[in-house]
């Protein structure tokens, strides 16, 4: 079973096409990339899959469960990480945690073991008893995709996940990605290519709500006859790529 299956899901916005048709598998364990230019559909197919906006027309499954029919399954198999920080202000990384943990189901004591869990295996010690709204930007970022881990989903979405960070504080939560590799299937979107390219097994193009290509970013480069991944980016994302 794939992680995620989608056939011409479609969304419209009064006139406007902002996913057109996507036809997309995507396999369990994998690190999916979707990139496109400003305005491509990037988010409202992640919004879509997460059940967060309803599709105009086609069909999604989610660990083989039906967006249209099964959303309270979907949602049980899934977790987002948007793009906005989501963090409780006010709240420490700790009470963070053990929040998300309760609105997951957990008792107060599952919520306590899963808070000590995650700030081992995150590495968040140093900062636990600090409020969130006092981190930067990069720990901020971390621990919104912790919050988002602390449920055990299946499937999770990350959205522009260093949008604005420094470029070791990116690094930092690379390795955090990486980590999930095989064990949880993630959908990632971003504007930096290198991101992709260092990140993702396979990368899908969208462009004008489209998907335009997917394959590996070697396999991209190929198809584009580009010798780096961003000259096969402006090629399959831009006019030139519907005629590729
Ligand atoms: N709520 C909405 N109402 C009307 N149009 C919308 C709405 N949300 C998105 N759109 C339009 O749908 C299209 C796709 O938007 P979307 O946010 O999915 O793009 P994106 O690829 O995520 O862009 P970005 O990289 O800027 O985040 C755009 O033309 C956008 O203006």
């Amino acid at each position: 079973m794939n992680a995620i299956e989608t056939k011409a899901l479609t969304k419209r916005y009064r006139d406007k096409l902002a996913l057109d048709g996507l036809d997309l598998c995507v396999g369990q364990g994998e690190l999916f990339a979707l990139l496109g230019v400003n305005g491509a559909g990037k988010s409202t197919a992640i919004k879509l899959l997460s059940c967060l906006i309803a599709s105009t027309a086609g069909e999604a499954w989610l660990m083989g469960h039906s967006i249209l029919r099964e959303k309270e399954r979907v949602k049980a198999v899934i977790s987002l990480s948007p793009q906005e920080t989501a963090v409780a202000p006010n709240l420490t990384v700790r009470e963070n945690l053990e929040l998300m943990a309760g609105i997951g189901g957990c008792s107060r004591e599952e919520a306590r073991a899963k808070a000590a869990q995650s700030i081992r295996e995150g590495g968040f010690a140093q900062v636990e008893r600090k409020q969130a709204r006092t981190l930067s930007g990069g720990w901020q970022r971390r621990l919104s995709i912790a919050l988002a881990l602390i449920t055990d989903p299946q499937v999770l979405f990350l959205d522009e996940p260093t949008l604005g960070l420094d470029v070791l504080s990116r690094r930092e939560l690379w390795r955090e990605i990486q980590r999930l590799k095989g064990r949880v299937t993630v959908v990632l979107t971003t504007h930096y290519l290198e991101e992709a390219q260092a990140l993702s097994d396979r990368i899908g193009i969208l462009a004008e709500g489209r998907l335009r290509t997917v394959g590996t970013a070697g396999e991209l480069m190929a198809q584009a006859g580009a010798s780096s991944f961003e000259d096969a980016f402006v090629a399959l994302a831009g006019e030139r790529g519907a005629a590729l």
